[in-house]
């Protein structure tokens, strides 16, 4: 008998829903493995695409402001704006004089926004940019002083009123070794900044003042994206009207005071690569690179890894699909499992009593006779029962009683018996029992001790006052020998029993 023979229903059951709770607790452990693997290659993935996207960003703004300056030097040193910066009063640039630069200004497609004097005065100023005095006078000085230093300053402008953003490019205008002023140059940016955005990335430029605009092509966006200090995203952001934040997801990335960025990781390129939590579930990517010349400026690519969770997401119907088809399969076992025992019990086990019936016997004697003589066991004995006088309880009270009474017996007889005695009921009112691991002498202990329990039976005197009794041979097996034999001997045995006035034992080794 195998294993899973030897199991009865509950411990069948028990055995399936185990195995199976298992086998999901392994499978979605290995699953999760595989999730964190695809996770981490997708994170990676997303660092790389930010950090080209920056890298491929950087060339290009180098490359273009390079052309600028280089366009802006030479509108810088043009007479007709040297003429005018040397001056103290405000002048015209008459349009004459203007067609000279036009041509330049073309190139750049840009237009003059304002020419200074080596004070720092306004001599020179388009009527279009009027507002832009007035109201970043600060702001222009500032420029003006470090371009006056260092011969050139490129800011970047972002107007919160208009939401539009310029790139100025203030250039100092010498005349041989001395300093006679400073022209303001605006360039059209969405011409400039053409291809730049094409990737899924989303490049932003923020400058020294913590504004920040959105580059692409025809698709300048600004934003505020706010840091406090300088544009560092490292520092701590200033707060922003959270109603703001739910405005227009695409182009305004409102990033609130409570949102810290943290450094995820520095690359080889010592590119720092930050994860901001709240947006885009933690997965969007803020990779910053400083523009170095630039004063202050600074490059913020966004990539949010969109794929991620797409994929995850197959990966987790995949998931639910494999444990819909374990439920699947587990309740058509316990099915099955079911199905077995109703069966086995209408084969081998005996409706009255519920022990094992003749059946069982013949089926299953084999394995125990060839584990008795492989030795798993040194003894195994049999025990013959029958009921005393049977007949005259069936006569005397009907065969209801009778049956009552062998239930009543049958189950005495279980209660004494030890888990591992195979217990039959043999023939009509006969028992037979066998036992392993018991030698002869606590063999008949054992049948004495049932012969006892059924004569001490108290319940059965309520049908049959008298009570009953049983009679019961006793042997054990030889080694090697034919069990058949065995029976036969303990037919003898019981024989004697009743020959000898029943309600006892009879036995022989
Ligand atoms: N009620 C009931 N009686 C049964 C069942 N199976 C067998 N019997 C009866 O058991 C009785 C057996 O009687 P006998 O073999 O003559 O022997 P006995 O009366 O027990 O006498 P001894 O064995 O000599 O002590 C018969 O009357 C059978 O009808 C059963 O399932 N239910």
């Amino acid at each position: 008998m195998t294993f899973v023979q030897r199991l009865n229903k509950k411990q069948a059951l028990l055995l399936c829903w185990s195995l199976s709770a298992l086998f999901t607790v392994f499978f979605m452990f290995f699953h999760w493995l595989d999730f964190m693997e695809e996770q981490k290659q997708h994170d990676q993935l997303a660092d790389q695409i930010a950090e080209s996207a920056a890298i491929a960003a950087q060339e290009r703004i180098h490359n273009v402001l390079n052309n600028l300056i280089v366009l802006s030097k030479l509108i810088a040193s043009q007479p007709e704006v040297k003429a005018i910066a040397s001056q103290q009063q405000e002048a015209e640039l008459s349009t004459d004089k203007m067609s000279h630069l036009k041509i330049l200004l073309e190139e750049i497609k840009g237009a003059i926004v304002l020419i200074a004097n080596r004070d720092q005065k306004v001599i020179l100023l388009e009527d279009e940019y009027q507002g832009y005095l007035s109201t970043n006078a600060q702001e222009i000085n500032y420029h003006l002083t470090k371009a006056m230093n260092d011969g050139q300053n490129i800011a970047f402008f972002y107007d919160k009123k208009t939401e539009s953003s310029d790139i100025y490019a203030y250039i100092r205008i010498d005349d041989g070794p001395e300093t006679i002023g400073a022209v303001v140059i605006d360039f059209s940016l969405s011409s400039t900044w053409q291809n730049l955005g094409k990737h899924s990335s989303k490049v932003f430029i923020a400058n020294k003042f913590n504004e920040a605009m959105r580059l692409g092509t025809n698709n300048i966006k600004p934003i505020n994206l706010i840091f406090s200090g300088h544009a560092s995203p490292q520092a701590q952001t200033k707060a922003t009207p959270p109603e703001a934040s739910q405005a227009d997801h695409v182009h305004r990335l409102w990033i609130n005071a409570n949102q810290s960025l943290h450094i995820h990781q520095t690359s080889q390129y010592g590119i720092n690569v930050y994860r901001i939590p709240q947006l885009f579930k933690g997965r969007t990517k803020l990779v910053s690179l400083p523009i170095s010349e630039h004063d202050g400026w600074q490059l913020l690519v966004f990539t949010d890894a969109e794929n991620v969770f797409e994929s995850l997401a197959k990966e987790r119907d995949e998931a639910l699909y494999v444990l819909t088809i374990i439920l699947i399969f587990v309740l058509i076992l316990d099915r099955f499992i079911r199905y077995h025992f109703t069966i086995q019990s209408l084969t081998y086990i005996d409706a009255l009593t519920g022990l094992n019936n003749r059946t069982h016997l013949n089926l299953f004697l084999p394995h125990t006779i060839s584990t008795h003589d492989r030795g798993e066991f040194n003894h195994l004995g049999v025990l013959l029962m029958d009921i005393d006088k049977f007949k005259s309880v069936n006569d005397t009270y009907g065969h209801d009683i009778g049956d009552k009474v062998l239930r009543m017996v049958a189950q005495t007889l279980k209660t004494n018996s030890r888990t591992n005695d195979l217990l039959y009921r043999y023939g009509g009112e006969e028992f037979l029992i066998l036992s392993n691991g018991n030698d002869y002498d606590s063999l008949n202990a054992f049948a004495e001790r049932l012969r006892l329990a059924v004569e001490s039976m108290n319940e059965v005197k309520i049908y049959v006052p008298d009570g009953v009794t049983i009679s019961v041979g006793v042997t054990e097996r030889h080694p090697k020998e034919d069990p058949l034999k065995m029976f036969s001997r303990v037919d003898g045995l019981l024989y004697k029993a009743k020959k000898n006035g029943r309600n006892r034992v009879e036995s022989e080794p």
